[in-house]
C-alpha cells in the first residue's frame, strides 16, 4: 500500500514567499505544497497538505490522521516554541514525525532555540530553506516504515 504522508504548516506559513524573504526565502507555500505532492507521487506515496493559523485546528487535523497516515512532516511555526497541545496531539496519535524549520532557528532569538517537538521528532530539518521540505519528503518515503494501520478511535 502507498505510504501516506501529511504535511502540516503552522501559523504565518501561508505567507511563505512574501513574509520576511531575507529569512524565509521567496518560495511560496503553494510551491512547497505542489512540489511536495508531485515528489511524493513520483516516489509512489501520497501526500496531503494542511496549513492553519489556529492551534486547535492543527490539533484536530493531527487527530484526524490517526490510523490513516504513516508519517507527518510538520513546521509548527511559532507554535514550535509554545504548544504543548500540538506536541500532545502528535504523541497521542503515535504517528512518527519530522520537525522542519525553513530558517535556522538556532541563529535567531534565544527564545526560538527551544522546541516542544525536537525531543520526540524522528528527525529535525532546520535552516535548509524550502529545500528542507524536499529532504523531508524523500526521507519519510524512503526510510520510514509503514505503520500498522490502526482503526481510528
Ligand atoms: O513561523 C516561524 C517559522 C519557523 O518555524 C521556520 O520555518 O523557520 C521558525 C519559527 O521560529 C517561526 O515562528
Amino acid at each position: 500500500m502507498a505510504k501516506s504522508i501529511l504535511l502540516i504548516n503552522g501559523p504565518n506559513l501561508n505567507l511563505l514567499g512574501t513574509r520576511e524573504p531575507h529569512i524565509y526565502g521567496s518560495t511560496t507555500l503553494k510551491d512547497v505544497e505542489e512540489s511536495s505532492k508531485a515528489q511524493a507521487t513520483s516516489l509512489g506515496a501520497t501526500l496531503q497538505t494542511f496549513q492553519s493559523n489556529h492551534e486547535g485546528a492543527i490539533v484536530d487535523r493531527i487527530q484526524d490522521a490517526r490510523g490513516n497516515t504513516d508519517a507527518i512532516i510538520i513546521n509548527p511555526g511559532a507554535y514550535t516554541h509554545t504548544s504543548v497541545a500540538i506536541r500532545d496531539a502528535l504523541l497521542g496519535v503515535e504517528i512518527p514525525f519530522i520537525e522542519l524549520h525553513v530558517s535556522n532557528v538556532h541563529a535567531r532569538e534565544p527564545w526560538r532555540h527551544h522546541s516542544y517537538f525536537s525531543d520526540k521528532a524522528a528527525g529535525i530539518i532546520i535552516g535548509l530553506g524550502a529545500y528542507g521540505y524536499k529532504v523531508a519528503v524523500e526521507h519519510v518515503v524512503l526510510n520510514f516504515k509503514p505503520l500498522e494501520k490502526k482503526a481510528a478511535l
